[in-house]
């Protein structure tokens, strides 16, 4: 079988004597969009983080590619995000610097590709978030928040990344464009043949695009599956958190895609 993407074991998480996580495992395999829930304060953020390579757990492992993250040289390291792509909640783009400019960054930081090729591969990734040539040149602060959002996902996929992390994607965004967003990230699945790990607190979105979700609970992951299976488990945490009023509208979505 295929080394999975990730693969944590055993990690634990503590802050001075406040345990986030304790033995908790969680193994994602290539192609799965996986979004990670979890009640507030559960570690999601820090497992995030971790995943990334921002933070070191107390214990465990964190593997990416087959690659123990904490135990690699710092080229080694590069190489590896070089094969990702994180879509930030917040500050995701360079406010000095054009949409343009903000999503040929990574590339011209490769130091490697020379810059007609930079031009066209960005306008290509803006392209495929629909920034047409013309709003390339804005500032982010002459562009609207979903506009944004779509410039700091081609910036994500600049690198034409294998894997994607998204922190809330669709926090800040108003219905109509959150559903937008939901359509591009699930055409660039399919099209890029990504494995996307996710957090968000926005059940339509997490309905909408799922293939698997992790659900972070008593420290640990209590339940990783498909959403059919993993709401029908009996779990106080699950129940309170897919089983409320607004889980039942989300859960008709769910149905209506069957
Ligand atoms: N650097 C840190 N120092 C001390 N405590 C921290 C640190 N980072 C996170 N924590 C604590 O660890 C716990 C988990 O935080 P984290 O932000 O990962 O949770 P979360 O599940 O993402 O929460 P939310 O859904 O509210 O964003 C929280 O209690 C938080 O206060």
């Amino acid at each position: 079988m295929a080394v999975p993407v990730i693969q944590i074991s055993n990690l634990r998480t503590q802050f001075d004597d406040f345990v986030v996580h304790q033995d908790l495992n969680l193994e994602i395999r290539a192609g799965e969009i996986v979004s990670l829930v979890g009640g507030s304060g559960s570690g999601k953020t820090t497992l995030l983080r971790q995943m990334l390579g921002l933070e070191k757990p107390a214990r465990g492992t964190v593997r990416i590619f087959g690659e123990d993250i904490n135990d690699c040289d710092t080229a080694r390291r590069q190489q590896l995000r070089n094969r990702w792509g994180m879509l930030f909640q917040h500050g995701a783009l360079f406010s000095a610097l054009t949409a343009f400019d903000n999503v040929a960054q990574p590339m011209r930081e490769l130091r490697a590709l020379p810059e007609d090729l930079i031009r066209d591969a960005a306008l290509l990734k803006l392209n495929m978030v629909g920034i047409t040539p013309n709003d390339a040149l804005k500032m982010p602060a002459d562009l609207s928040g979903g506009m944004i959002k779509r410039v700091a996902l081609a910036r994500a996929l600049a690198l034409e990344p294998e894997l994607l992390f998204l922190d809330e994607p669709t926090a800040g965004l108003d219905p109509d464009r959150s559903e937008s967003f939901v359509s591009l990230i699930s055409g660039l699945h399919r099209q890029m043949r990504l494995t996307v790990v996710m957090v968000t607190h926005d059940l339509d979105t997490l309905f909408a695009l799922s293939t698997q979700i992790a659900v972070l609970a008593d420290k640990r992951v209590i339940a990783m599956g498909p959403p059919e299976e993993v709401i029908a488990l009996p779990h106080p945490f699950i129940h309170h958190f897919f089983l409320g009023e607004r889980g039942q509208r989300a859960l008709e979505v769910l149905r209506e895609k069957e």
